[in-house]
Protein backbone atom coordinates (compact mmCIF):
# COMPACT_ATOMS: atom_id res chain seq x y z
CA UNK A 1 0.00 0.00 0.00
CA UNK A 2 0.55 3.67 -0.39
CA UNK A 3 -0.12 5.27 2.84
CA UNK A 4 -3.50 4.90 4.96
CA UNK A 5 -5.12 7.31 3.63
CA UNK A 6 -6.49 6.93 0.30
CA UNK A 7 -5.69 9.13 -2.51
CA UNK A 8 -7.81 11.92 -3.81
CA UNK A 9 -8.59 12.21 -7.11
CA UNK A 10 -10.54 15.64 -7.78
CA UNK A 11 -12.85 15.85 -11.01
CA UNK A 12 -15.59 17.69 -12.21
CA UNK A 13 -18.89 16.31 -11.46
CA UNK A 14 -21.00 15.88 -14.32
CA UNK A 15 -21.92 12.17 -15.53
CA UNK A 16 -19.24 12.00 -18.20
CA UNK A 17 -16.56 13.49 -15.69
CA UNK A 18 -17.53 10.80 -12.91
CA UNK A 19 -16.96 8.03 -15.48
CA UNK A 20 -13.49 9.38 -16.69
CA UNK A 21 -12.33 9.54 -12.96
CA UNK A 22 -13.50 5.89 -12.27
CA UNK A 23 -11.40 4.63 -15.32
CA UNK A 24 -8.26 6.63 -13.87
CA UNK A 25 -8.74 6.03 -10.88
CA UNK A 26 -9.37 1.96 -11.69
CA UNK A 27 -6.28 1.86 -13.80
CA UNK A 28 -4.09 3.36 -10.80
CA UNK A 29 -5.44 0.94 -8.58
CA UNK A 30 -4.66 -2.10 -11.35
CA UNK A 31 -1.75 -0.98 -12.01
CA UNK A 32 0.11 -1.33 -8.72
CA UNK A 33 -1.91 -4.26 -7.00
CA UNK A 34 -3.75 -1.41 -4.90
CA UNK A 35 -7.24 -2.02 -2.35
CA UNK A 36 -10.12 -0.32 -4.48
CA UNK A 37 -10.51 2.07 -1.63
CA UNK A 38 -7.39 3.35 -1.95
CA UNK A 39 -7.98 6.48 -4.22
CA UNK A 40 -10.95 8.34 -3.49
CA UNK A 41 -13.13 10.02 -6.21
CA UNK A 42 -14.03 13.83 -5.15
CA UNK A 43 -16.33 16.06 -7.35
CA UNK A 44 -15.87 19.57 -7.20
CA UNK A 45 -17.90 22.10 -9.21
CA UNK A 46 -16.23 24.34 -11.59
CA UNK A 47 -18.17 27.68 -12.79
CA UNK A 48 -18.46 26.23 -16.30
CA UNK A 49 -20.56 23.72 -14.36
CA UNK A 50 -22.57 26.59 -13.31
CA UNK A 51 -23.00 28.91 -16.52
CA UNK A 52 -24.87 26.22 -18.81
CA UNK A 53 -27.08 28.94 -21.06
CA UNK A 54 -23.65 30.80 -22.95
CA UNK A 55 -21.15 29.71 -24.92
CA UNK A 56 -17.87 29.15 -23.20
CA UNK A 57 -15.99 31.86 -25.47
CA UNK A 58 -18.31 34.61 -23.64
CA UNK A 59 -18.01 33.53 -19.95
CA UNK A 60 -14.26 33.41 -19.43
CA UNK A 61 -12.86 30.62 -21.51
CA UNK A 62 -11.41 26.80 -20.62
CA UNK A 63 -9.92 28.01 -17.39
CA UNK A 64 -13.47 27.80 -15.87
CA UNK A 65 -13.67 24.36 -16.03
CA UNK A 66 -9.63 23.46 -14.52
CA UNK A 67 -9.91 26.90 -11.74
CA UNK A 68 -11.33 24.98 -9.26
CA UNK A 69 -9.37 21.73 -9.59
CA UNK A 70 -6.37 23.38 -9.61
CA UNK A 71 -6.65 25.80 -6.43
CA UNK A 72 -7.95 22.35 -4.73
CA UNK A 73 -4.66 20.35 -6.03
CA UNK A 74 -2.61 23.63 -5.33
CA UNK A 75 -3.94 23.68 -1.30
CA UNK A 76 -3.32 19.68 -1.05
CA UNK A 77 -7.09 18.93 -0.57
CA UNK A 78 -6.60 16.28 -3.70
CA UNK A 79 -3.43 14.89 -4.60
CA UNK A 80 -4.59 14.52 -8.58
CA UNK A 81 -6.88 15.37 -11.00
CA UNK A 82 -8.35 14.27 -14.06
CA UNK A 83 -9.49 16.32 -17.22
CA UNK A 84 -10.85 15.86 -20.66
CA UNK A 85 -7.78 16.85 -22.35
CA UNK A 86 -9.48 19.06 -24.90
CA UNK A 87 -11.27 21.13 -22.40
CA UNK A 88 -8.13 22.34 -20.80
CA UNK A 89 -6.56 25.38 -21.83
CA UNK A 90 -3.81 25.41 -23.38
CA UNK A 91 -1.14 27.07 -21.29
CA UNK A 92 -1.36 25.64 -17.52
CA UNK A 93 -0.03 26.69 -14.22
CA UNK A 94 3.46 26.10 -13.59
CA UNK A 95 2.96 24.48 -10.62
CA UNK A 96 0.92 22.14 -11.85
CA UNK A 97 2.22 19.28 -14.28
CA UNK A 98 0.44 17.10 -17.00
CA UNK A 99 1.24 13.56 -15.21
CA UNK A 100 -0.72 10.49 -17.62
CA UNK A 101 -3.03 10.24 -20.53
CA UNK A 102 -4.67 7.26 -20.89
CA UNK A 103 -4.77 5.50 -24.11
CA UNK A 104 -6.94 7.52 -26.71
CA UNK A 105 -10.53 6.62 -27.35
CA UNK A 106 -11.84 6.92 -31.13
CA UNK A 107 -10.91 10.65 -32.14
CA UNK A 108 -14.38 10.98 -34.49
CA UNK A 109 -17.11 13.05 -34.04
CA UNK A 110 -20.28 11.39 -34.26
CA UNK A 111 -23.71 13.52 -36.05
CA UNK A 112 -26.50 13.49 -33.95
CA UNK A 113 -30.48 13.98 -35.32
CA UNK A 114 -29.79 13.39 -39.01
CA UNK A 115 -28.08 10.45 -41.28
CA UNK A 116 -24.72 12.42 -42.18
CA UNK A 117 -23.10 15.65 -42.76
CA UNK A 118 -24.33 14.81 -46.34
CA UNK A 119 -27.77 15.28 -45.03
CA UNK A 120 -26.83 19.28 -43.86
CA UNK A 121 -28.41 21.24 -46.22
CA UNK A 122 -28.37 25.45 -46.28
CA UNK A 123 -31.45 26.78 -43.61
CA UNK A 124 -30.83 23.73 -41.28
CA UNK A 125 -30.32 24.25 -37.90
CA UNK A 126 -27.11 22.50 -36.38
CA UNK A 127 -26.81 23.08 -32.37
CA UNK A 128 -23.22 23.75 -30.96
CA UNK A 129 -21.32 26.53 -29.17
CA UNK A 130 -18.06 24.73 -30.45
CA UNK A 131 -16.53 27.38 -32.75
CA UNK A 132 -14.13 24.74 -33.96
CA UNK A 133 -17.19 22.62 -34.73
CA UNK A 134 -19.44 25.63 -36.42
CA UNK A 135 -16.92 26.94 -38.64
CA UNK A 136 -15.59 23.38 -40.25
CA UNK A 137 -20.13 22.81 -40.54
CA UNK A 138 -20.10 26.49 -41.93
CA UNK A 139 -16.73 25.80 -44.76
CA UNK A 140 -19.12 22.24 -45.95
CA UNK A 141 -22.68 23.88 -45.85
CA UNK A 142 -22.39 27.30 -46.04
CA UNK A 143 -25.78 29.18 -44.75
CA UNK A 144 -26.51 26.51 -42.41
CA UNK A 145 -28.02 28.05 -39.26
CA UNK A 146 -26.42 27.47 -35.23
CA UNK A 147 -28.35 27.15 -31.96
CA UNK A 148 -25.79 27.63 -28.97
CA UNK A 149 -25.90 24.39 -27.25
CA UNK A 150 -23.97 23.61 -24.17
CA UNK A 151 -24.72 21.55 -21.48
CA UNK A 152 -23.73 18.00 -20.72
CA UNK A 153 -23.97 15.33 -23.51
CA UNK A 154 -27.66 14.23 -22.22
CA UNK A 155 -28.86 17.68 -22.20
CA UNK A 156 -27.82 17.88 -25.55
CA UNK A 157 -29.27 14.48 -26.90
CA UNK A 158 -32.76 15.96 -25.38
CA UNK A 159 -32.34 19.24 -27.04
CA UNK A 160 -32.35 17.32 -30.62
CA UNK A 161 -35.13 14.89 -29.29
CA UNK A 162 -37.15 18.38 -28.40
CA UNK A 163 -36.33 20.10 -31.86
CA UNK A 164 -34.27 22.57 -31.25
CA UNK A 165 -31.73 22.03 -33.66
CA UNK A 166 -31.69 19.68 -36.11
CA UNK A 167 -28.83 17.90 -35.50
CA UNK A 168 -25.48 18.05 -32.85
CA UNK A 169 -21.77 16.72 -33.10
CA UNK A 170 -20.54 14.66 -30.07
CA UNK A 171 -17.29 13.41 -29.60
CA UNK A 172 -17.83 9.57 -30.11
CA UNK A 173 -15.18 9.20 -27.08
CA UNK A 174 -18.07 10.81 -24.46
CA UNK A 175 -20.94 9.12 -26.19
CA UNK A 176 -18.87 5.62 -25.63
CA UNK A 177 -17.98 6.21 -22.03
CA UNK A 178 -21.47 7.06 -21.27
CA UNK A 179 -22.63 3.72 -23.02
CA UNK A 180 -24.56 5.57 -26.10
CA UNK A 181 -23.09 3.36 -28.27
CA UNK A 182 -25.65 2.85 -30.93
CA UNK A 183 -26.82 6.91 -31.83
CA UNK A 184 -25.42 9.17 -34.52
CA UNK A 185 -23.41 9.08 -37.36
CA UNK A 186 -19.11 8.67 -37.67
CA UNK A 187 -18.08 11.04 -39.50
CA UNK A 188 -13.93 10.26 -40.33
CA UNK A 189 -11.19 12.50 -39.11
CA UNK A 190 -10.54 13.35 -42.98
CA UNK A 191 -13.90 14.83 -42.84
CA UNK A 192 -13.85 16.69 -39.65
CA UNK A 193 -10.80 17.00 -37.85
CA UNK A 194 -11.28 16.50 -34.17
CA UNK A 195 -10.42 19.31 -31.72
CA UNK A 196 -7.14 19.07 -29.65
CA UNK A 197 -6.94 16.70 -26.93
CA UNK A 198 -10.37 15.43 -28.08
CA UNK A 199 -10.83 11.31 -26.63
CA UNK A 200 -7.70 11.50 -24.32
CA UNK A 201 -8.37 11.57 -20.31
CA UNK A 202 -5.56 13.95 -18.52
CA UNK A 203 -4.21 13.11 -15.38
CA UNK A 204 -2.14 16.13 -13.50
CA UNK A 205 -0.54 16.11 -9.93
CA UNK A 206 1.48 19.08 -8.33
CA UNK A 207 4.60 19.65 -10.18
CA UNK A 208 6.49 19.13 -7.02
CA UNK A 209 4.91 15.74 -5.93
CA UNK A 210 7.56 13.37 -7.33
CA UNK A 211 6.00 10.29 -5.00
CA UNK A 212 2.35 10.60 -6.96
CA UNK A 213 3.82 11.79 -10.34
CA UNK A 214 5.65 8.19 -10.15
CA UNK A 215 2.58 6.13 -9.44
CA UNK A 216 0.82 8.19 -12.67
CA UNK A 217 3.87 7.15 -14.68
CA UNK A 218 2.47 3.46 -14.37
CA UNK A 219 -0.79 4.21 -16.07
CA UNK A 220 0.27 6.46 -18.72
CA UNK A 221 0.18 5.51 -22.33
CA UNK A 222 3.11 6.43 -25.08
CA UNK A 223 1.46 7.29 -27.89
CA UNK A 224 -1.26 9.02 -26.48
CA UNK A 225 0.75 11.36 -24.52
CA UNK A 226 3.00 11.84 -27.64
CA UNK A 227 -0.01 12.74 -29.29
CA UNK A 228 -1.54 15.38 -26.90
CA UNK A 229 2.09 17.19 -26.32
CA UNK A 230 2.17 17.79 -29.96
CA UNK A 231 -1.81 18.82 -30.10
CA UNK A 232 -1.16 21.11 -26.95
CA UNK A 233 1.68 22.89 -27.60
CA UNK A 234 0.30 23.55 -31.54
CA UNK A 235 -2.51 25.11 -30.21
CA UNK A 236 -0.04 27.02 -27.70
CA UNK A 237 1.91 28.17 -30.05
CA UNK A 238 -1.10 29.45 -31.87
CA UNK A 239 -1.69 31.37 -28.86
CA UNK A 240 -5.74 31.29 -29.57
CA UNK A 241 -8.70 31.16 -27.32
CA UNK A 242 -11.69 29.52 -26.99
CA UNK A 243 -12.96 32.03 -29.89
CA UNK A 244 -10.47 30.81 -32.03
CA UNK A 245 -11.38 27.51 -34.71
CA UNK A 246 -8.93 25.14 -34.02
CA UNK A 247 -8.38 21.06 -35.11
CA UNK A 248 -5.14 19.26 -34.70
CA UNK A 249 -4.93 15.39 -34.70
CA UNK A 250 -1.58 13.73 -34.17
CA UNK A 251 -1.37 9.84 -34.92
CA UNK A 252 1.55 6.91 -34.44
CA UNK A 253 2.15 6.34 -38.25
CA UNK A 254 5.30 3.68 -38.25
CA UNK A 255 7.93 4.65 -36.41
CA UNK A 256 6.78 8.29 -36.48
CA UNK A 257 4.18 10.52 -35.70
CA UNK A 258 1.56 12.14 -38.19
CA UNK A 259 0.22 15.66 -37.46
CA UNK A 260 -2.43 17.09 -39.18
CA UNK A 261 -4.23 20.50 -37.45
CA UNK A 262 -5.82 23.03 -39.35
CA UNK A 263 -7.56 26.79 -38.27
CA UNK A 264 -10.59 28.68 -39.45
CA UNK A 265 -12.34 31.75 -39.97
CA UNK A 266 -15.39 31.74 -37.89
CA UNK A 267 -17.68 31.89 -40.72
CA UNK A 268 -15.77 28.70 -42.44
CA UNK A 269 -14.84 30.32 -45.40
CA UNK A 270 -10.95 30.69 -44.70
CA UNK A 271 -9.26 27.12 -44.00
CA UNK A 272 -5.67 26.76 -43.73
CA UNK A 273 -5.01 22.92 -43.06
CA UNK A 274 -1.46 21.26 -42.85
CA UNK A 275 0.41 18.29 -41.73
CA UNK A 276 4.07 16.87 -40.90
CA UNK A 277 5.63 14.19 -39.38
CA UNK A 278 7.53 13.62 -36.65
CA UNK A 279 9.70 11.34 -34.38
CA UNK A 280 7.58 11.06 -30.66
CA UNK A 281 10.80 13.28 -29.06
CA UNK A 282 9.72 16.39 -31.08
CA UNK A 283 6.52 16.26 -30.07
CA UNK A 284 6.31 19.97 -28.39
CA UNK A 285 8.61 21.36 -31.32
CA UNK A 286 6.46 19.58 -34.37
CA UNK A 287 4.10 21.45 -32.98
CA UNK A 288 4.83 24.80 -32.42
CA UNK A 289 6.42 24.52 -36.25
CA UNK A 290 3.17 24.07 -37.61
CA UNK A 291 1.43 26.43 -35.90
CA UNK A 292 3.64 28.78 -37.49
CA UNK A 293 3.71 27.47 -40.95
CA UNK A 294 -0.23 27.81 -40.64
CA UNK A 295 0.12 30.93 -39.36
CA UNK A 296 2.34 32.07 -42.14
CA UNK A 297 -0.23 31.63 -44.53
CA UNK A 298 -3.40 32.55 -43.10
CA UNK A 299 -4.92 36.27 -43.89
CA UNK A 300 -4.55 38.69 -41.39
CA UNK A 301 -7.77 38.89 -40.34
CA UNK A 302 -7.44 35.32 -39.15
CA UNK A 303 -4.10 35.69 -37.91
CA UNK A 304 -5.34 38.58 -35.89
CA UNK A 305 -7.97 35.44 -34.24
CA UNK A 306 -4.70 34.33 -32.61
CA UNK A 307 -1.42 36.09 -32.07
CA UNK A 308 -2.71 38.98 -30.71
N1 LIG B 1 -16.60 19.94 -24.55
C1 LIG B 1 -17.21 18.94 -23.72
C2 LIG B 1 -16.55 17.63 -23.85
N2 LIG B 1 -15.32 17.39 -23.34
C3 LIG B 1 -14.95 16.12 -23.67
C4 LIG B 1 -15.98 15.55 -24.40
C5 LIG B 1 -15.99 14.20 -24.97
C6 LIG B 1 -14.89 13.26 -24.52
C7 LIG B 1 -13.54 13.56 -25.10
O1 LIG B 1 -13.39 14.12 -26.20
O2 LIG B 1 -12.57 13.17 -24.43
C8 LIG B 1 -17.01 16.49 -24.49
C9 LIG B 1 -18.32 16.35 -25.15
C10 LIG B 1 -18.27 16.59 -26.62
O3 LIG B 1 -17.64 17.57 -27.07
O4 LIG B 1 -18.85 15.81 -27.37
Amino acid sequence: MHKAEPLKLGTRGSPLALVQARAAAAALVAAHGWAEDSVEIVPIKTTGDKVQDRPLAEIGGKALWTKELDRALLAGDIDFAVHSAKDMESVRPEAIALAAALPRADVRERIIGVSGLDALTPGMRVGTTSPRRAAQLLARVPGLGLVPFRGNVATRLARIDAGEADATLLASAGLERLGLHAIGAFIPVETLLPAPGQAIIAIEARAGDSAMLGRLAAITDADTMTALVAERAFAAALGGSCHSPVAALAVRDGDAFHLRAEILSPDGRERIAEETRFPAADAASAGRALARTILNRASPALRSLFVA
